[in-house]
C-alpha cells in the first residue's frame, strides 16, 4: 500500500487536518478547536467514537492525539509519503511551496511579525509535526505566493517610499490557495485554458477576500500587509480611514485595543451585535432583526464596491465566482451583492442560485448575464496535498 499524504492547517485556536491518498482522494478529515482553553476539543469527520482530549490542549497535543486516533483508524498505519502545512505569510521570500528545511524555517519565522496571529501558529505546527514524523518531507503552502504577481501598482501603498524598501510594508494578499484553485476549476468548467483564463474570484468564509485574476495570474486582491484589509468579514472590519487610528489614540483607545476591536470585535459580529456567522444573521435578518439586516447589508455593498474595483485589472471577464461558506452557500448574499451591479451586466438565475450551482455545473447566471457567474466548492487542502507530493517527489527522487 503507497503511503498517503497529511495535509495540516493550524488556526489561532484550531488545527484542521485532512489525509489524501496518492491520487489526491480525501481519506479523512478532523478538525481541533478552542486549543489553549479548558474547551478543547477533537472531532474526526464521520467518526462513531469521541476522541478525549486534555484541558488546555496545545496544537501538538491535538495533533497527537488525532494521528494517535487516526493510525487506530489503519489511515495513518504508515508514515505519510508528504506533509503540507498551510503557512499563512511567506513575504517576498517564498513566490511558491518550500520544501521546509532549517533555512524555510527560519525565514518563515522571519515573516512572523508580518502575520504575529498566523505565522507562529503555523510553525507550531510544523516543530510538532517534525518530531513526530523526523524522516517525512514536509512542504510550506503559503497564502501569499500566489499573490506575488501582483504588479507595484496593485502592491504598493501610496506611502513613503522607505517604508516599502526599509520595512517591506506592502500589500501582499491572502487565499492565495483558494483564489489558484478557483482560476483552474473555473478554466476547466468553462472549458477554457488555464493559462488565458481571466476571472474575479470571491473567498467568503471567516476571512474574506477577492481577487482579479487575469490570463490565469493574481493581479490584484482586497488583503494587504496584513488578513485585516478589504472586505467586511466574520470578526475583522476590513478597510477602515486610517485616520481612525489617530482619533480614538485622542478617545483613549490604545493600539493594542484598536487591533483587537478590529480584528475580533468587528465585521459581521460587531455590525450586528450579535454574531460573525452569516447563517445566523440571515436567519435574524429573516425575523425582523434590523442590526443583522444592516450588517448583511454592508457585507454585500462593500463586496459588490470590489467587485467593480477588480474589472481595472482585468481586460477579459470569463468569470465571477464565489466560494468559501458564505459564497458556496448563500443565494442571499450572492444575490444582494449583485443587485448593485446591474450596471456591469451581472444577472442571477434565480433557480439556479437557490440550487448554489449545485446542478449547472457551478453556472448560476441567467441567459442575458453578461458573463458567467459560478459557485465553486473551495479545497485548498487538495492544493497543499498535490504540492507536498509534488515537492517531496523532488526532493527525494525514485
Ligand atoms: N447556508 C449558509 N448561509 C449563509 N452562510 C453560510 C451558510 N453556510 C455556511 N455559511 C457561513 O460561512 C461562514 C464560514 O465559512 P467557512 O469557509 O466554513 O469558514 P473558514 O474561513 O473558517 O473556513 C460562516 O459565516 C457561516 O455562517
Ligand atoms: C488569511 C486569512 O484570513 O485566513 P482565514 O480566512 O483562515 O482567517
Ligand atoms: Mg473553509
Amino acid at each position: 500500500m503507497e503511503a498517503n499524504i497529511l495535509v495540516v492547517n493550524c488556526g489561532s485556536s484550531s488545527l484542521k487536518l485532512a489525509v489524501f491518498d496518492r491520487l489526491h482522494n480525501k481519506l479523512v478529515s478532523a478538525l481541533a478547536e478552542r486549543l489553549n482553553t479548558d474547551d478543547a476539543f477533537v472531532n474526526i469527520a464521520h467518526a462513531d467514537e469521541p476522541i478525549s482530549l486534555p484541558a488546555g490542549a496545545s496544537h501538538e497535543t491535538a495533533l497527537r492525539a488525532l494521528i494517535d486516533a487516526l493510525r487506530d483508524r489503519g489511515i495513518l498505519a504508515q508514515d505519510p509519503a508528504a506533509i503540507g502545512h498551510r503557512v499563512v505569510h511567506g513575504g517576498e521570500t517564498f513566490r511558491g511551496a518550500a520544501l521546509l528545511d532549517d533555512d524555510a524555517i527560519a525565514a518563515i519565522g522571519e515573516c512572523a511579525g508580518l502575520a504575529p496571529l498566523h505565522n507562529p501558529v503555523n510553525l507550531a505546527g510544523i516543530a510538532a509535526t517534525r518530531t513526530l514524523y523526523p524522516n517525512v518531507p514536509q512542504v510550506a503552502v503559503f497564502d501569499t505566493a500566489f499573490h506575488q504577481t501582483l504588479p507595484p501598482r496593485a502592491f504598493l501603498y501610496a506611502l513613503p517610499e522607505a517604508y516599502y524598501r526599509d520595512w517591506a510594508v506592502r500589500r501582499y494578499g491572502f487565499h492565495g490557495t483558494s483564489h489558484y484553485f478557483m482560476s483552474r476549476e473555473a478554466a476547466r468548467l468553462l472549458g477554457l485554458t488555464p493559462a488565458t483564463t481571466s476571472i474575479i474570484s470571491a473567498h467568503l468564509g471567516n476571512g474574506c477576500s477577492i481577487s482579479a485574476i487575469r490570463d490565469g495570474i493574481s493581479v490584484d486582491t482586497s488583503m494587504g500587509l496584513t488578513p485585516l484589509e478589504g472586505l467586511v468579514m466574520g470578526t475583522r472590519s476590513g478597510d477602515v480611514d486610517p485616520g481612525l487610528f489617530d482619533y480614538l489614540a485622542g478617545k483613549g483607545v490604545s493600539a493594542a485595543e484598536l487591533h483587537e476591536v478590529l480584528n475580533k470585535q468587528s465585521g459581521l459580529l460587531g455590525l450586528s451585535g450579535q454574531s460573525n456567522d452569516m447563517r445566523s444573521l440571515c436567519e435574524l435578518a429573516e425575523h425582523g432583526h434590523k442590526p443583522s439586516e444592516l450588517a448583511i447589508d454592508v457585507f454585500c455593498f462593500r463586496l459588490a464596491k470590489y467587485i467593480g474595483a477588480m474589472m481595472a485589472s482585468l481586460t477579459a471577464l470569463d468569470a465571477l465566482v464565489f466560494t468559501g461558506g458564505i459564497g458556496e452557500n448563500s443565494s442571499q448574499v450572492r444575490q444582494q451583492t449583485l443587485s448593485h451591479l446591474r450596471l456591469l451586466g451581472f444577472e442571477l438565475d434565480p433557480e439556479l442560485n437557490q440550487s448554489n450551482g449545485l446542478y449547472s455545473d457551478g453556472r448560476i447566471d441567467s441567459a442575458d448575464s453578461r458573463f458567467p457567474v459560478l459557485v465553486i466548492p473551495t479545497n485548498e487542502e487538495l492544493v497543499i496535498a498535490r504540492e507536498a507530493l509534488r515537492l517531496a517527489e523532488k526532493s527525494q527522487p525514485v
